[in-house]
């Protein structure tokens, strides 16, 4: 292996600017455009590979800098990436904010610069918030959808490792009829292994009082409630209308009060129903509003479907921003049609800060029929990495975690991050 390589991984965002390598297809770090001058580092956001080596942080490395652009890589897949080699006195720079992950002996980090991305004179990324906060969906409705039963002590572990990652929020289970959901059959067991886990949210779907109460029995700490914006999918999926629904949820949330239990709350088919087609905006507003009424912390609005584009969904975000607060929403979008992405970074140009994310893209609703997996958590982190936003998670370990779900799976990651770095990887190795 070549010491001091860098790689740089890069996605579409030419209009910004030229940079200093010709030929740059993709760049996926504002703070890499910004700082893409003449003398050609350092990147932003760039993911380095420093053999060994401990990053470490370095303000000055900018002018230390040597950097001898070598060629530029196409994979089979059309990916492309620049190699660069770089010298720099201090090795490679990392700014410890963001993430960093050990694979292969090789340290990885990517460089952000949050002061970059303020310094950008484009109100769109300026609007955006600093910090996102992600709730990971994986072991519930990662899982749910799953044919074979996945075994418990799988599930668990798959838990343990995305609380590894530094995710503030796992949705564990759900408390849910067994006769509908088999998969979440051993909820009561998951919940029993991660009792003791602190500095981590863990809510649980209940669907009524019985399944509230097997929750809090289970020693579960915030419960999570879901109606539906479609009358026909809340029929499918909860065996009752919006209104009987909406009833049922107002004793849980009485309930969770007295115990001084958050709750969490999804409306589901916020732009598009299985059964009825579009849904408009003003019910998702109407089903909103009454969620956030019955005390719920936060509300996230779930295209189940994975059919929404911006085009669809700005109008119902701003339906529901004008009966509850922006900052009591969480978008949770499934990325049937590919549009996950941008219907996040449109959101979070909206002031969103809550995204709900799967680990490996896994996913799907038992009563959606056609609906893909959620947007992989490890895409969402990589964006917002890109786009200089906290999470607070770290991107190797997410890689591991999702790696060990598809390999018990026995298919490949859903997330286009983890692939690609994947492949950087064994590209790497061959060196
Ligand atoms: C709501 C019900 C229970 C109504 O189902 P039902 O059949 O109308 O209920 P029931 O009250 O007649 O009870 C039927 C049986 O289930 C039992 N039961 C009843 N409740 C529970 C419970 N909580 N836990 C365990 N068991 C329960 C109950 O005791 C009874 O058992 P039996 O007497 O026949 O032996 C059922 O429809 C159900 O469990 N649905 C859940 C379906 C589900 O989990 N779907 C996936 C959620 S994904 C989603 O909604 C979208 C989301 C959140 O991900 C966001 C997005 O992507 O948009």
């Amino acid at each position: 292996l070549i010491p001091n390589l860098l790689f740089t991984t890069t996605s579409v965002m030419s209009s910004l600017g030229p940079l200093c390598t010709e030929n740059f297809q993709n760049v996926s770090s504002v703070g890499a455009l910004r700082s893409n001058s003449s003398n050609c580092g350092p990147r932003l956001n760039e993911i380095e590979i420093a053999e060994g080596r401990e990053s470490s942080s370095s303000n000055n490395c900018n002018e230390k800098y040597a950097c001898d652009r070598q060629q530029q890589d196409r994979s089979g897949a059309g990916f492309s990436i620049a190699r660069t080699t770089c010298h720099c006195k201090n090795q490679m720079v990392s700014d410890s904010s963001h993430f960093s992950w050990y694979f292969q002996h090789r340290q990885y980090s990517t460089v952000n610069s949050v002061k970059g991305l303020r310094d950008i004179g484009n109100k769109l990324l300026r609007s955006m918030p600093s910090f996102v906060n992600i709730v990971e969906v994986g072991p519930r409705d990662g899982l749910q959808n799953e044919k074979s039963i996945v075994p418990t002590s799988v599930k668990i572990e798959l838990i343990y490792k995305l609380v590894a990652t530094g995710l503030p929020v796992v949705e564990a289970t759900s408390f849910v009829s067994p006769k509908w959901v088999p998969q979440l059959a051993d909820a009561k067991d998951v919940m029993d292994a991660i009792r003791s886990v602190q500095g981590v949210r863990f809510p649980v779907l209940t669907p009524n009082l019985k399944g509230f109460e097997a929750a809090i029995a289970a020693g579960a700490k915030e419960i999570a409630i879901f109606a539906s914006a479609s009358e026909s999918f809340s029929k499918a999926n909860i065996n009752c209308s919006i209104k009987e629904s909406l009833a049922r949820y107002s004793d849980v949330a009485l309930a969770a009060k007295k115990l001084a239990i958050p709750i969490r709350g999804y409306v589901s088919c916020v732009v598009g129903c299985p059964i009825e087609g579009a849904v408009p905006p003003s019910k998702v507003a109407y089903v909103a509003k009454e969620l956030y009424d019955m005390g719920c912390s936060e509300i996230s609005l779930g295209d189940t479907i994975g059919i929404g584009t911006p085009g669809t969904v700005v109008p119902m975000l701003e339906a529901v921003m004008a009966v509850a607060p922006t900052d009591k929403l969480a978008v949770h979008f499934h990325d049937t049609y590919g549009q996950s992405l941008s219907n996040i970074l449109i959101s979070l140009q909206m002031g969103i800060s809550s995204v709900d994310s799967s680990i490996a893209g896994l996913g799907g609703c038992p009563y959606a029929k056609g609906a893909s997996g959620n947007v992989a958590t490890e895409d969402v982190v990589y964006m917002l990495n890109g786009l200089s936003i906290k999470s607070n998670v770290d991107l190797g370990r997410l890689l591991a975690a999702g790696d060990f779900i598809c390999k018990h799976l026995g298919r490949k990651s859903g997330s286009k991050a983890a692939v690609a770095l994947s492949r950087i990887t064994a590209d790497a190795s061959k060196l």
